[in-house]
């Protein structure tokens, strides 16, 4: 197996990996499960929305305006962004610097929506996903995000929307952030949801999208759901029935 590097990408010139593409609503589970079952399945795993947060974490280092489109595409020319693909090993640097934990910060939270939904930084990122999914050596890659089963790789083997109730949620994504109340959680993340679905429609399959419902399963439930539809998917087991 021998990889080359163009444009700081490393390019695999064995056969392409198997592509799992998992879209949902903020607090479905989606970079959580997806991590789990990469590791599981010994596949690459592609956090999409950390591109995002850390596009909106560079802008806001730099003060720059996140309400102005402009403002925002200019900062694409020097956006220097990594991100780590192996599960064991997930990290996000921006200009070299380790910003993994810094882009879940309520602060670039708030901002995300606004620069996520500038077209020309989508057609950019979603770019720069392909690249980084044709690059991976492994057997396969789970890519996670709003867009993918749609538009990032809308052939890709297997797609799934992971959905939860909102209930079930805002009640996990109050479980892991400390410091704010249930209450402005839940409408913090209501509200990026909704302004995130004027851009992209995650909260309705597209054909052929399978819906994996986690809110009766519990984690190692629903990884084991992704898991066994991957297997199906790879020809090794049957669809499961319930
Ligand atoms: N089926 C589940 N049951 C209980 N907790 C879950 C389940 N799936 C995910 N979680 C937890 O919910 C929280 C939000 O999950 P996360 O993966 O960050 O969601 P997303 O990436 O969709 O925003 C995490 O703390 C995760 O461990
Ligand atoms: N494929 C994607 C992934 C994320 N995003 C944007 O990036 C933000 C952060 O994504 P995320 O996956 O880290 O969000 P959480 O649901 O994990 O909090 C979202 O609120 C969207 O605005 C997007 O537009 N398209």
């Amino acid at each position: 197996m021998s990889n080359t590097a163009v444009n700081n990408i490393a390019v695999n010139d064995t056969a392409s990996p198997l592509v799992v593409a998992i879209d949902g609503p903020a607090g479905s589970g989606k970079s959580s499960v997806s991590r789990a079952t990469a590791t599981s399945l010994g596949f690459d795993y592609l956090d999409t929305g950390a591109a995002y947060r850390a596009l909106a974490f560079a802008c806001l280092a730099r003060s720059i305006d996140t309400s102005s489109p402009d403002a925002v595409i200019a900062q694409l020319v020097d956006f220097d962004y990594e991100i780590g693909i192996d599960p064991a090993d997930y990290f996000v640097s921006v200009g070299g610097e380790d910003v993994t934990d810094a882009i879940r910060e309520p602060r670039v939270t708030a901002v995300v929506s606004a620069v996520a939904r500038v077209p020309e930084v989508r057609a950019y990122l979603v770019a720069l996903f392909r690249q980084i999914i044709a690059a991976s050596a492994k057997s396969g890659i789970i890519v996670e995000g709003r867009d993918i089963t749609t538009v990032v790789a809308p052939d890709a083997k297997l797609r799934i929307l992971l959905t939860a109730s909102e209930e079930a949620r805002m009640g996990r994504r109050s479980a892991e952030i400390s410091g704010e109340s249930a209450e402005t959680t839940a409408k913090q993340l209501a509200s990026r949801d909704a302004a995130d679905s004027r851009v992209v429609d995650f909260m309705n399959a597209a054909d052929g999208v399978i819906t994996v419902d986690s809110t009766d399963l519990d984690f190692d439930q629903t990884v084991a759901a992704v898991v066994d539809l991957v297997r199906v998917a790879e020809g090794r087991a049957e669809i499961p029935t319930n």
